[in-house]
């Protein structure tokens, strides 16, 4: 696990953006396309603000780009809690990205059940497997109690490790949402986390430094069986580590 603290969010950011730029630079050599995951919430706005410019946007070919969500809130697409609204405002409508290549998560259709295993199947399709794909990169973020995408502490997502997309109903609002499983992430090449703010310094101090308690932080059963796991924090979020290199 590679962990690095940066001065602030710019910073991080900045690297964030550098780190995609190269992974999305060796998955297409390797295999001709780039699968990326994004997250929601506030922390990742810059980072996706800032791959839509340069020197960041050129550096990419955005024709062979695959984006989906690791977690959507069941609301429509333009709602202001919309994950997808956000990077579609402040990245993809600003980028050479042909709509096919967008996995919006339909997670604002009345079925959830139904949902979850059409986005399941979609992601089999796109990343060409019947069996659990393997995205090149999952970028992730976590939460004050230590939830990631949208797994909550003590909840039954937890413990599931069959299915990989499934519906979900939180604590934190709007509670109703689809996620990635902890099966799913867990294939991943790459773990990207970034992590801001001093309201998480405890969350990330149990996370890297703490005992195994993934029921208490679900952020800990994030451990790709053959993928690489990057945590960026900035100095507020990394206050309380004991190691601060
Ligand atoms: O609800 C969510 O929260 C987490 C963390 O968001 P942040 O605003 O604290 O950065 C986010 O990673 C997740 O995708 C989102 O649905």
């Amino acid at each position: 696990m590679n962990v690095t603290i940066f001065s602030d969010g710019e910073q991080l950011s900045r690297a964030a953006a550098e780190y995609i730029v190269r992974v999305a630079q060796e998955a297409i050599a390797d295999h001709g396309r780039f699968s990326l995951a994004l997250s929601g919430g506030s922390t990742p706005k810059k980072l996706y603000g800032l791959l839509a410019t340069e020197p960041y946007r050129s550096q990419i070919d955005w024709s062979k780009i695959e984006i989906f969500w690791s977690d959507e809130r069941c609301v429509p697409a333009d709602d202001p809690e919309s994950n997808y609204r956000m990077a579609n405002e402040v990245m993809l409508s600003k980028l050479p990205i042909q709509p096919a290549h967008i996995h919006r998560m339909p997670a604002d259709e009345a079925d959830r059940e139904a949902a979850s295993q059409a986005y399941t199947q979609d992601i089999q399709r796109t990343i060409g497997t019947n069996g659990t794909p393997r995205f090149d990169l999952i970028q992730l973020g976590m939460g004050p109690e230590g939830h990631t995408a949208s797994l909550f502490p003590h909840q039954a997502s937890l413990k599931e490790f069959e299915r990989l997309i499934i519906p979900v109903t939180v604590p934190k609002p709007p509670p109703a949402r689809l996620t990635f499983t902890p099966a799913l992430l867990n294939a991943a090449n790459h773990i990207l986390f970034l992590v801001t703010g001093a309201e998480k310094d405890e969350a990330v101090q149990a996370v890297l430094e703490g005992p195994d308690q993934p029921e208490e932080y679900p952020a800990q059963i994030v451990r790709p069986t053959n993928g690489e796991v990057t945590w960026m924090l900035d100095t507020a979020a990394a206050g309380k580590l004991r190691k601060q290199s």
